[in-house]
């Protein structure tokens, strides 16, 4: 049995406020983002940025006001880089700007060890960090609907209150995300994994493509977009971040390095003759890699932080003219199928484009029937 202590602390996180007015601080890609979707849905933001033109453009694309609230508003999003959330937070709380105060810095133990450090109120301040972003900066990247579906870290202080804890989840809900209750240094070590080594070795691999030729490049197709996408981003934001979980993404890296090695030998071994012996172990090298990252691949959650088998793919070819795929709709809402995500691979020129609709797996099969499409394919 739980102790009632902690069972209260549970449910008063499970509960939520319906926010009326925020201020975001940092009016950049994840800031916008977030102020469109709080607008769209009825709250009164304001909006900050130390360049006013930011403030200003996110301003006109509808995310909120570019100007100083009247007095204390329900919640300060402090959207700026991790290095400049704890001086945002002591200058936001000093001005008592608002009654709680979130922020979305990637990482988090360096954050909260500096809140601490500059005597800031730690009860009405609980971090956060949305698993949604892009490559591109600035207000003009963001979107309203960043957040729909995505899983949003909640990383409170021991002291965290549970106004606070309310009045963030109303902002998670208002964003469609979902919260997942981690502390600073299980955080930090997960993001290293997940999301700081995959960047730097997106662009280290992009960086192989800086000197290619103009022949070489223009034969790229999907997967080196795929995994080269994330090197886009800000090196200077990057750069923190990076500097903020060094020693976790150095160990990560090291083991990743380990596999290169491996990798390497056993493609040297494949370019020996056809009876020499070594080819074969370069090959069992090579399968045990390959199957290695199919099996780690498989691991990634589906929507909303769903287990791998939850959703399945049904991918379905449609002519390039008028009214395919609103076709397509109709006869995917026809079949009582709910489409949960929605993929459209069309190259210009060609004369079908492949949609991929992901629906939970149970419906797959119905879909695939009443729509004459065949069973999936390995990978999906
Ligand atoms: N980019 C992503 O994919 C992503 C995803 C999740 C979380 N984050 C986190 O979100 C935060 C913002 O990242 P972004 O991608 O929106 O960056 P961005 O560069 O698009 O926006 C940051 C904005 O903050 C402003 N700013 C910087 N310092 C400031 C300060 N001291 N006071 C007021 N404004 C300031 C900048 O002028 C800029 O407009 C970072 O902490 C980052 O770690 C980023
Ligand atoms: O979608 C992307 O472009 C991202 O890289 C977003 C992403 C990530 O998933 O790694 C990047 C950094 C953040 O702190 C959180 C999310």
């Amino acid at each position: 049995m739980r102790p009632a202590g902690r069972l209260r602390a549970v449910d008063e996180q499970m509960r939520h406020t319906m926010l009326r007015t925020a201020v975001v601080v940092g009016a950049g890609l994840i800031g916008t983002s977030i102020a469109l979707s709080l607008s769209a849905k009825g709250v009164t933001v304001y909006l900050s940025d130390k360049e006013p033109m930011a403030a200003l453009t996110a301003a006109a694309l509808g995310a909120g006001r570019a100007e100083e609230p009247p007095g204390p508003v329900d919640l300060a999003v402090l959207a700026v880089p991790p290095a400049d959330i704890a001086a945002t937070l002591a200058d936001a709380q000093s001005r008592g700007l608002a009654r709680a105060y979130t922020d979305v810095a990637s990482v988090k133990a360096q954050a909260l060890d500096a809140i601490e450090a500059a005597g800031c109120d730690t009860r009405t301040y609980l971090g956060g960090h949305p698993m949604a972003g892009g490559e591109r900066s600035g207000p003009l990247a963001a979107r309203a609907d960043l957040f729909e579906g995505r899983v949003w870290a909640l990383v409170p202080t021991p002291t965290t209150s549970a106004e606070t804890w309310r009045t963030v989840r109303g902002l998670l809900d208002m964003c469609g995300a979902t919260p997942l209750v981690m502390d600073p240094h299980g955080h930090d070590r997960a993001v290293a994994l997940v999301s700081h080594t995959p960047h730097l070795v997106a662009s280290l691999m992009a960086a192989r493509l800086q000197h290619a030729t103009d022949a070489e490049v223009g034969l790229s197709g999907q997967g080196v977009r795929d995994v080269t996408r994330i090197a886009g981003g800000d090196p200077k934001l990057w750069l923190e971040i990076l500097s903020a979980n060094a020693g976790t993404v150095a160990d990560i890296l090291a083991e990743l390095a380990g596999d290169l090695a491996d990798a390497i030998g056993a493609l040297r071994a494949l370019t020996a003759p056809d009876d020499d012996p070594i080819r074969a172990t370069g090959a069992t090298t090579l399968t045990g890699l390959l199957s290695r990252g199919c099996a780690g691949h498989g691991r990634l959650p589906q929507k909303r932080g769903a287990p791998q088998g939850t959703y399945a793919t049904v991918s379905v070819l449609i002519g390039d003219q008028p009214g395919e795929l609103a076709r397509l709709f109709t006869d995917v809402g026809a079949a009582g199928v709910n489409i949960e995500d929605i993929f459209i691979d069309h190259a210009p020129g060609q004369i079908t484009g492949l949609v991929e609709l992901l629906v939970t797996t149970d419906a797959a099969d119905r879909l695939r029937n009443s729509l004459r499409v065949p069973s999936t394919v390995m990978g999906h």
